[in-house]
């Protein structure tokens, strides 16, 4: 095995980070096959965290993935906290018909003006959902989730698709998710200190995201997927390089049904990469590629 360390460039901040390091390891198989991983825990993790990460890149570059059933997936555009005239641009990159705006770092009435310049920017047909990465207490987040969900009434789209992880704990996600009407989906909760079985247990999610690298690789999260079904997936990168995003697109495509749009978008972030055409999508979807590691 050989292993390659580096650094990638964002276009724009995300979860506090403007670059994103880690190292790539290369195996050839028994057939001859050049297969690559890549390790890229974010730097807060805890070892335990970090092992996971670690055994989704052996998988990998060892070559291990189960084989697609399906081409390519339908992905969402992301739209970072920008004002409302980036956020157009953001909403419809790559394609998208469903955009997923991050919200809850700065005020209500910023949030509500970057929703509705993204729903007139997708117009009829187009999907919203939000991602607050925890934070939101139970009162504010009802009155944030109804005033949003108004938001996403504009333009043709419907309302709110779903809110991700509006609250911190698995019971904060549970009461929530008896007061809104807006479906609520699972993220951190099921990997940050909680399981997907714990999540499940509680009642406390609509949707369920899953991460390959963070949760251990593609057959640990088809297995996660098993439990969770029939609720439906969405399927997310880790804001890792084209090598790692390869994994959340390897999950995406061998799942036995189909998942809502995927959170594989992320290679339009990326300012630098790790290989020489980064994946992207077109058309709204993203499929494996071959790579050519640079
Ligand atoms: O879901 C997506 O569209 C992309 C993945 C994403 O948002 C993400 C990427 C890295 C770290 C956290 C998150 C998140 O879902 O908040
Ligand atoms: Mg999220």
């Amino acid at each position: 095995m050989e292993f390659r360390p580096f650094t990638v460039e964002l276009r724009t901040r995300f979860r506090g980070l403007t670059s994103r390091s880690g190292v790539l390891v290369r195996a050839i198989d028994a057939e001859g096959h050049e297969h690559w991983g890549e390790y890229s825990p974010f730097a807060d993790y805890s070892p335990e965290r970090k092992s996971r990460w670690w055994r989704a890149a052996m998988e990998a570059a060892r070559g291990e993935w189960p084989a697609p059933v399906r081409d390519s997936v339908a992905v969402n555009s992301i739209v970072p906290e920008v004002d409302p005239e980036r956020a157009r641009a953001y909403a419809t990159a790559g394609g998208a018909r469903t955009a997923k705006v991050k919200v809850g770092g700065g005020t209500l009435a910023d949030d509500i003006a970057r929703i509705e310049a993204v729903a007139d920017a997708l117009g009829a047909g187009g999907a919203i959902r939000i991602d607050v990465n925890g934070g939101w207490e139970l009162d504010d987040a009802v009155r944030a989730i109804q005033a949003l969900d108004r938001a996403a009434r504009t333009g043709g789209v419907d309302g709110l698709e779903y809110v991700e992880q509006p609250c911190d704990t698995v019971a904060d996600l549970a009461s929530l998710r008896r007061r809104v009407d807006v479906p609520i989906a699972a993220d951190e909760a099921i990997r940050i200190p909680g399981t997907a079985s714990a999540v499940l247990a509680a009642d406390a999610a609509d949707v369920f995201i899953l991460k390959a690298s963070p949760l251990g690789g593609v057959r640990r999260a088809l297995e996660i997927a098993d439990e969770i079904a029939p609720r439906p997936v969405v399927i997310a990168s880790s804001m890792e390089s084209s090598v790692g995003l390869a994994a959340g697109i390897a999950l995406a495509c061998a799942l036995p049904e189909e998942p809502l749009a995927c959170g594989l978008g992320t290679g339009m972030l990326l300012a630098t990469d790790t290989v020489a055409s980064t994946l992207a999508p077109t058309g709204g979807r993203i499929g494996s590629q071959p790579l050519e590691v640079i």
